[in-house]
């Protein structure tokens, strides 16, 4: 299961989560927004779609960050964040979920969804 998850910086460093929602797998957990991509779409492709269904925004996808599998149980993913350059609208929440800018330094590892550790550590290494 190929996922790709889209890293929004604001102008101070801070970056966009999504909790994930009750019911669901990882429920009360913090992600970067994104979701599956479908079959034929790149991860570029499937990243414009994603925020545009669940915040509203259109992206400008930028490079790869970090692209790893990651199993959960019995589930296995493709993880593929990318950096997102620039986007139109102001994020919002369309599906329900609660969303966050958190400052990468401040934000305790335990509320990430496991697999978005590594990530987050990544970021933290290159903010200012
Ligand atoms: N979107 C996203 N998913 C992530 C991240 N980190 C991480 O472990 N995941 C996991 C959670 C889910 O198991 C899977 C993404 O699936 P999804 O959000 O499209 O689907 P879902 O579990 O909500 O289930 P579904 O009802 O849509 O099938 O990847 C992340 O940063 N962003």
């Amino acid at each position: 299961m190929h996922v790709v998850a889209g890293v929004l910086i604001d102008v101070s460093g801070r970056v966009l989560l999504a909790q994930r929602p009750e019911g669901k797998h990882l429920a009360g957990l913090w992600e970067f927004p994104g979701g599956k991509s479908e079959p034929g779409e790149t991860a570029a492709q499937a990243l414009v779609r994603e925020l545009q269904e669940e915040i509203g925004i259109v992206v400008e996808p930028g490079e790869v960050l970090m692209r790893f599998p990651w199993t959960y149980g019995s589930k296995c993913l493709d993880l593929e964040t990318l950096r997102v350059l620039r986007w139109s609208g102001e994020p919002r929440s369309c599906e329900g979920q609660a969303l966050r800018w958190v400052e990468p330094n401040g934000f305790d590892d335990a509320r990430l969804t496991p697999a978005d550790r590594p990530i987050m550590a990544l970021l933290r290494s290159v903010a200012p």
